[in-house]
C-alpha cells in the first residue's frame, strides 16, 4: 500500500496569498497568522495580493494561479452576515469560484474564507479563540507539497 500525504516544509515552496480587504479587522488579523505560519515553515516567498472584498478573490486567484509561479495560492477573506442581505451571494460565489480556479488551473486554491453571523463571530476565528489564518496556511502547504508529490 502506498500512501501520499503533503508534509509541512515549506522549503522551496512559492505561495500566493490573495486578501478582502472587506472586514479587514478580520482579514487582517488572518494574514498575519497565515504569514507568521509561513515563516515558521520555511517559505521560500511569498506573496500577497489585496482586493477590495472576497467576491474579488476568485478572479486574482485565477490569474496568480495561471502565471505557474505559485504552488499554491491562499484566498482570505470575511463574510459577516450581520446586516448584509446578499451574505449568502457573497459567500456563496466565492466558494464557487474558489473552488473552480483549483480545478481548472490545478494550482490548490485553499479556501480560507470564513463565513460568520457577526463580528465577534469573526473575531473567536481570527485571533481571539483560534487564528484560521495559521490553519488554512497549514493546509496550503500540505496542499502544495502533496501536489508536488502526485507529480
Ligand atoms: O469580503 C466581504 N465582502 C463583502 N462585500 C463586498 C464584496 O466582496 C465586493 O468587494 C463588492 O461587492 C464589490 O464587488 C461583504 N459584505 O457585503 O458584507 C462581506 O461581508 N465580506
Amino acid at each position: 500500500v502506498r500512501t501520499f500525504e503533503g508534509s509541512f516544509d515549506g522549503k522551496g515552496l512559492r505561495i500566493a496569498v490573495v486578501v478582502g480587504r472587506f472586514n479587514d479587522l478580520l482579514t487582517g488579523q488572518m494574514l498575519e497568522g497565515a504569514l507568521d505560519c509561513f515563516r515558521r515553515h520555511n517559505v521560500d516567498a511569498v506573496d500577497v495580493v489585496k482586493v477590495p472584498g472576497s467576491f474579488e478573490i476568485p478572479l486574482v486567484a485565477k490569474k496568480l494561479a495561471e502565471s505557474g509561479k505559485y504552488n499554491a495560492v491562499l484566498a482570505l477573506g470575511a463574510v459577516v452576515r450581520g446586516e448584509t442581505k446578499h451574505f449568502d451571494l457573497v459567500a456563496n460565489e466565492v466558494a464557487k469560484g474558489v473552488a473552480n480556479v483549483s480545478l481548472q488551473t490545478g494550482v490548490p486554491v485553499i479556501f480560507g474564507v470564513i463565513t460568520v453571523e457577526d463580528e465577534l463571530q469573526g473575531l473567536d476565528r481570527a485571533g481571539i479563540k483560534a487564528n484560521k489564518g495559521f490553519e488554512y496556511a497549514m493546509a496550503t502547504l500540505e496542499m502544495a507539497n502533496l501536489m508536488k508529490e502526485l507529480k
